[in-house]
């Protein structure tokens, strides 16, 4: 495997995890979309669109030559939106080299097809060896250098390990998992569960209601997964229980920050990119035709599709039958 590491995409988290690789000896090139955007960063050695003040590693080089970028990688980090993951992966599809491996880093479901950030990369790359990074992982936090723990999950795993020891750093311990599926499901998920942790946030419905949100869609997260085929190890792992927790925390969670300001009946128009917003649509959907009982994900849908306000949201939520709390299986 070369050791060279290409970002696609270069927002927070593809800036955040350059950077990372980069200062810790890595050659990295990172790449976006827009010239201008990344002559600044070149210019600055910042991304101050969206991680603002922080100073990136000298070690970096920025690209806006899609093809050009991946020429002579041994791993592509892909991490742009999960709505648009599969529209880059095609447009690398052809132009990758034999021993290359690619890795999502984006969390989400393919709106359109209903796939996992990993499907549409077996089926894009069906020659190449493919993983998914993820887990309670903030940009700004990785980016400045702060100590962080992620998953990287693939099929096989010493792929995955063999990837942990090429990505693994002072900064950053990743650790190794054969279940891409769980790892991918519970980085969707759980931005659906901040937006409505983030409600219970901005709505002042207090630390109670909040850990017990944050709970329940735990169990909501592990039903709806184990539904869909994932390991029951794997959601309790940093790519599912970590990520829930880290962003049912924290308003540096866009997800969780977009559930804040409709807590607090704010404008929605400038909010940052919340995963979650889509995401809630299309599980929603998959839970309904398999069946699976998902109240959670079901009213944050029904809220932001604006068909139920928070007060019918709370009451109805409220007000469902009383079960046991074990019944996290797939009835
Ligand atoms: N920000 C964070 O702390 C973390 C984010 N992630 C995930 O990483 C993914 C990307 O998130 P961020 O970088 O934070 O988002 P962001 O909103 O900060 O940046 C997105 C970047 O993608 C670019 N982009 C949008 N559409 C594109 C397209 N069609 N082709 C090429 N580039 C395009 C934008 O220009 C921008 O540079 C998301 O799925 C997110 O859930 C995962 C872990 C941490
Ligand atoms: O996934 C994240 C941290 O692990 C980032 O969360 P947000 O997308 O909600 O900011």
């Amino acid at each position: 495997m070369s050791n060279k590491i290409t970002v696609l995409g270069s927002g927070a988290w593809g800036t955040a995890l350059a950077s990372n690789q980069a200062v810790n000896g890595k050659t990295v090139t990172l790449w976006g979309r827009d010239p201008a955007q990344m002559q600044l960063m070149r210019e600055s050695g910042r991304n101050d669109k969206y991680l603002s003040g922080v100073q990136l590693s000298t070690n970096l080089t920025f690209s806006d030559d899609l093809l050009e970028s991946i020429s002579g990688a041994g791993i592509i980090l892909l991490v742009t939106p999960a709505q648009t993951l599969a529209d880059t992966a095609q447009k690398i599809a052809g132009s990758i080299g034999s021993g290359t491996v690619i890795i999502s880093c984006a969390k989400g479901i393919d709106q359109n097809t209903g796939e996992t950030m990993g499907q549409i990369l077996h089926r894009i790359f069906p020659n190449h060896q493919v993983a998914t990074l993820s887990g309670p992982s903030f940009a700004i936090d990785v980016a400045s250098n702060l100590p962080t723990a992620v998953t990287i999950a693939a099929d096989e795993t010493k792929t995955a390990l063999a990837l942990c020891a090429a990505l693994s750093n002072k900064n950053l311990r990743c650790y190794a998992s054969n279940d891409q599926l769980g790892v991918d499901y519970g980085g969707a998920l759980k931005n659906v569960l901040a937006i409505a942790a983030g409600i219970v946030h901005g709505r002042s419905l207090g630390a109670s209601a909040l850990a017990a949100l944050t709970t329940r869609g735990f169990a909501e997260l592990q039903r709806v997964a184990l539904a869909l085929g994932a390991q029951a190890e794997t959601l309790s792992g940093l790519s599912g229980f970590g990520d829930l927790v880290l962003t049912c925390s924290s308003e540096k969670s866009r997800n969780f920050a977009y559930g804040a300001a409709i807590g607090r009946g704010e404008d929605l128009t400038q909010m940052k990119l919340a995963e979650g917003v889509k995401t809630a649509q299309i599980a929603a959907s998959i839970a309904q035709n398999n069946n699976i009982d998902a109240p959670l994900i079901f009213a944050v849908n029904e809220l932001l599709s604006g068909s139920i306000n928070v007060d019918e949201a709370i009451a109805q939520l409220m007000a469902r039958p009383l079960k046991s709390e074990a019944g996290i299986k797939p009835a």
